[in-house]
């Protein structure tokens, strides 16, 4: 009871009005409605149920998840669900699955590469799941370097098909979820060869199983990857191997909408960038980031109640002990994660602007932003991605021992989420793009040609590479403008300087290619950058509800100041800050955790999240998580009975036979 007490008493210590933050973190009131509504049908139906999850093996789980999906579906045909809510219905179902990969990828790839005709044909099909679709682009041997997939789609114009082949072992496609067992579609990336030319990558729609029997067509071959890290979690998913011996394919089941081949055989490439084949990756990495902040904050939520519950030390006189929040230590590891959940949410809400924005530009045809959509989506995709997965360690690490439990649902929410540094573009490889980019703004900046978007800031490079931060008292630092100043000094002068060592090498590549370590390192410093001026600007809009702005200007200088804490080196080396000047800023830091910690349970209530989401006896919303714990142990398989299977086998005689040596003694 003490404990339920305890968070109690933590919600009447917040100073805002909690309710009105969960409008500003959902992002509006009809958003906290449809999702309130979608988390509780699914708490509240048994199919959904999903803590003994980590205890089924791997069949029991697939066949769990295939469950599940027809369930959702059932739900929302019968409720008439809109696409909003069915979306949020399948998110809080909380299960990876193949309906991933159809809605996330297969659709949205089809939408994106296919003609209106041939959107007109597939997408009724997907909607209405009359078939199930998947992505296959990764091969065995390529991933990252897409130009380097081996699988080809030759032309022949005596049938008017393409014949789908794998070549080489390597050939073979490799990963894609929901193609191992559930997928009867997909779309293949592979070389398009006509005329005797290979014209690169293209994408294919390939029917794969039997709408029957869901048995392999003719040539193909297929199967699950096998098991992959932690209990649970990933495993839900049917990642596959599939191969090609020579299947056919009407011409037409080529994605045509960026190039043709003509019935002749032609190849016609239409007048666009051919970039656009990336598309379906720069839609994925724009909703990864929007789901770091949700992983993330799930994390936080979980850790910061259990700090709150958890007591340790400090006991006087038999008087209560304190609560592990309130130690500084944790205070400094925990509350800049629950700020970087908060800003990871903004400048996830801004990229899906963005996105939107530039998806209405190509389709009138305006192609300008392209590169800026690019950049953003992969820069914020690595760096949201890398900070949510330390940080979920960091917060198991956080609830001592018992977050090394399953029933924490941390172990779990890392293993799933893990993947996601490496799945939609491996992190490095996606920030070397972004710097790739900067280093070509650095070196038009000689021209005088502007830069535009999130690169504006560097078109101030005669003022930025010599200013020095005004900054002369802790307080200064909550000063919006010099935070900005100190981040744009940092990362222009970062790029400039990678730029510089470049030219001095032999050629442009194998400058960029001595130097990708400190490019990496600018590129993360353009990505801070910007999560931190979305954040900035979000305070400044009108946020109503009592204390509301106040919490979310202490949180943003919270992740702005510990992320200059954390690269002070950078700070320091570029001359943007003194030392002196560091150590205000975490002097500064200090205060604000202060600031923050009578506020913190409230802060992740307005997460807004149910206990079935959570998944953690930890996170609790009434914070009896002792009793819960306890309840749980028992649950456990090998609980079922009390002298264990295997006794008789191998603890009795072992047992037996040292007694025995004993008594010889
Ligand atoms: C139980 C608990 C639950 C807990 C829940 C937690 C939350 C879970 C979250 C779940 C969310 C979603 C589920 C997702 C499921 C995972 C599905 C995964 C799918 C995949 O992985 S699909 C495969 C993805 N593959 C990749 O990303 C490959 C990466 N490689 C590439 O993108 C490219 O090859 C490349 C960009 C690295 C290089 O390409 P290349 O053609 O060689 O180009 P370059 O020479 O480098 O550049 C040429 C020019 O093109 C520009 N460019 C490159 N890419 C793009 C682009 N996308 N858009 C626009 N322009 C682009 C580049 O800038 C160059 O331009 P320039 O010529 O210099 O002007
Ligand atoms: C859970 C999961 C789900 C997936 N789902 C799908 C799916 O549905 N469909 C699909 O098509 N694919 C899928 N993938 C594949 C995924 O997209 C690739 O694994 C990913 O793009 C990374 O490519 P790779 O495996 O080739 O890594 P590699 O490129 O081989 O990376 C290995 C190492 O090399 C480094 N490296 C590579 N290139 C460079 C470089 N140029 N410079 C410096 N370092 C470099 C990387 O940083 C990394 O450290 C999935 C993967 C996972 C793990």
């Amino acid at each position: 009871m003490a404990e339920v007490d305890h968070l109690a008493a933590e919600r009447a210590t917040a100073r805002f009005d909690v309710e009105e933050m969960k409008v500003a973190w959902a992002g509006s009131r009809h958003a906290v409605h449809v999702a309130d509504r979608m988390a509780r049908l699914v708490a509240s139906d048994p199919v959904f149920r999903k803590d003994n999850r980590t205890m089924l093996s791997r069949k029991e789980l697939f066949k769990d998840t295939l469950r599940k999906a027809a369930h959702a579906w059932k739900r929302i045909v019968e409720l008439r669900l809109t696409e909003e809510e069915a979306d949020l219905l399948r998110q809080y179902v909380d299960q990876p699955g193949y309906v991933d990969l159809h809605w996330g990828m297969f659709v949205p790839a089809i939408k994106g590469q296919g003609t209106e005709e041939q959107q007109h044909k597939w997408l009724p099909l997907a909607y209405k799941f009359q078939i199930i679709g998947c992505y296959a682009q990764t091969e065995l041997g390529h991933g990252s370097n897409v130009q380097g997939l081996e699988t080809t789609a030759t032309f022949d114009p005596k049938t008017d098909e393409f014949v789908i082949h794998s070549p080489t072992l390597t050939s073979s496609k490799w990963w894609p979820g929901g193609l191992g067992k559930a997928s009867t579609h997909a779309v293949v990336y592979a070389r398009l060869i006509t005329e005797g030319k290979d014209y690169g990558i293209h994408g294919f729609i390939v029917q794969l199983r039997s709408l029957e029997d869901h048995s392999p067509l003719p040539g193909v071959t297929l199967g699950d990857i096998g098991g992959k890290f932690g209990s649970g979690a990933y495993n839900s998913m049917d990642n596959g191997v599939l191969r090609f011996d020579h299947v056919r394919i009407p011409r037409d089941q080529m994605l045509m909408r960026l190039s043709q081949v003509t019935r002749e055989g032609k190849y016609v490439h239409s007048n666009v960038p051919k970039q656009l084949l990336y598309g379906t990756m720069v839609y994925v990495r724009q909703s990864i980031v929007a789901d770091a902040s949700k992983a993330l904050s799930r994390a936080v939520c979980i850790a910061v109640r259990y700090s709150a519950v958890r007591k340790q030390f400090g006991s006087q006189d038999g008087g209560p002990e304190t609560q592990v929040l309130n130690y500084k230590t944790q205070q400094s590891r925990l509350f800049p994660l629950l700020a970087s959940a908060y800003a990871f949410r903004f400048v996830g809400d801004w990229l899906n602007w963005l996105y939107t924005d530039v998806t209405q530009k190509l389709e009138a045809k305006d192609f300008s932003t392209l590169q800026e959509a690019h950049a953003c989506t992969a820069g914020l995709k690595a760096v949201t991605t890398s900070v949510t997965a330390d940080a979920i360690e960091e917060c198991r690490k956080l609830c001592g021992g018992h977050g090394y439990l399953n029933s924490s649902g941390l172990p779990e929410l890392f293993a799933v989420y893990v993947p996601a540094c490496t799945y939609e573009g491996d992190n490095v490889v996606l920030l070397l793009q972004v710097a790739r980019i900067l280093m070509k703004t650095v070196s038009q900046l000689a021209s005088g040609k502007q830069p535009v978007g999130t690169m504006a800031y560097m078109g101030k490079v005669q003022y930025l590479m010599q200013c020095k931060s005004a900054v002369s008292s802790a307080e200064d630092w909550l000063n919006p403008d010099a935070i900005q100043e100190a981040f744009e000094a940092r990362a222009l002068r970062m790029a400039v300087n990678c730029a510089q060592n470049i030219s001095q090498a032999a050629s442009q590549e194998e400058g960029f290619y001595e130097r990708s370590p400190d490019l990496l390192e600018a590129a993360v410093a353009h990505i801070q950058l910007i999560i931190v001026t979305k954040f900035i600007e979000k305070v400044h809009q009108e946020i109503p509800g009592h204390g509301v702005k106040e919490q979310l200007q202490a949180l943003c200088n919270v992740y702005a100041l510990y992320i200059l804490h954390k690269h002070l080196g950078d700070f320091l080396a570029t001359g943007c800050i003194t030392p002196r000047q560091g150590a205000l800023a975490n002097e500064q830091l200090g205060k604000l955790y202060a600031q923050v910690r009578p506020n913190a349970v409230a802060l992740v209530d307005a997460f807004n999240y149910t206990d079935h989401y959570l998944g953690s006896v930890l996170g609790r919303y009434d914070g009896d998580v002792y009793p819960a714990l306890y309840e749980e142990a028992w649950k456990d398989p090998l609980n079922e009975t009390v002298v264990p299977e295997g006794y008789h086998e191998y603890l009795r005689p072992l047992i037996k036979q040292q007694q025995l040596k004993l008594s010889r003694l």
